[in-house]
């Protein structure tokens, strides 16, 4: 079902009826690519609140910023103008350090899944339990078999990722993002590469094991197929969020 979304005074897009904080909040944020002469403005004036256990999908044509706003609540770029908050920290104007520890709470799934063709299926999983201390004393080859299971990929697990076939890959991908059970995960085009039934799989699984662990998806597409995964979808257009679209496309 579609909530309603509100203008508060500062414009800012909002859902209806919560108390709580947000986990990702972002008001007033411009980007802007290169300096001086070249410097060109690509996100103007984003105002966006996503709470805790709510799967976003952002659309919009090719060029309008999707990507850019995704880097930048990732902490993968450092936004200078606006306020930026993800899980409580201020990361616009954040230092290299604190970019990184936002990012280690951070699950990312992107369309070239980035596997280390060299590794296993779970290598490449456990990898990502690596970047945790409190991971350390715990078995991480367990944890990460138990996540690959979670993906149906019990019978992958010691197979080298380059003869996994797209969709598998793409769901180790989902398994190295979510094996730490990170509060938020951003992916974008997850199912770019993706027929339509391995693409379906890869979003069935992000949904339920969103929902399992609790944690926030936003997820950047042009895959009208998946809209249907979302709690809410909101559109973007010439560096702009335009506004809070209905799953079928209506406003
Ligand atoms: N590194 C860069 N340097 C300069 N301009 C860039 C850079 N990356 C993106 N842009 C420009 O910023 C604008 C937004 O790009 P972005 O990749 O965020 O769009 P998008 O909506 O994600 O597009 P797509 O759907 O094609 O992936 C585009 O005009 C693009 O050309």
């Amino acid at each position: 079902m579609l909530q309603k979304i509100s203008l508060d005074q500062s414009s800012k897009l909002k859902v209806q009826n919560t108390s709580q904080q947000p986990v990702i909040s972002v008001c007033h944020l411009d980007y802007y690519f290169g300096r001086g002469e070249l410097c060109k403005q690509v996100l103007f004036d984003i105002n966006l609140d996503i709470y805790s256990g709510e799967i976003v999908i952002m659309t919009g044509p090719s060029g309008s910023g999707k990507t850019t706003l995704l880097t930048l609540i990732g902490g993968l770029r450092s936004a200078r103008e606006g306020n930026l908050k993800v899980l409580g920290q201020e990361i616009s104007g954040a230092s290299k350090r604190q970019l990184m520890q936002v990012r280690r709470q951070i699950g990312y799934i992107f369309q070239a899944h980035n596997l280390l063709t060299f590794l296993t299926a779970k290598q490449n999983v456990r990898m990502s339990l690596e970047l945790h201390d409190e991971y350390l004393k715990q078995d991480m080859d367990q944890l990460a078999t138990d996540t690959l299971k979670s993906v149906g990929l019990g019978d992958r697990i010691d197979y080298y990722a380059d003869s996994l076939s797209g969709g598998q890959k793409q769901r180790v991908a989902i398994a190295r993002a979510l094996v730490s059970r990170p509060k938020i995960v951003l992916a974008d085009e997850p199912t770019a590469a993706l027929d339509k039934k391995s693409g379906r799989d890869v979003v069935d699984i992000m949904q339920r094991l969103a929902k399992e662990q609790g944690c926030t998806i936003l997820l950047v597409t042009h895959d009208n197929r998946i809209l249907d995964i979302a709690d809410r979808i909101i559109h973007m257009e010439d560096g702009r969020l335009v506004q809070e679209v209905g799953k079928q496309g209506s406003i």
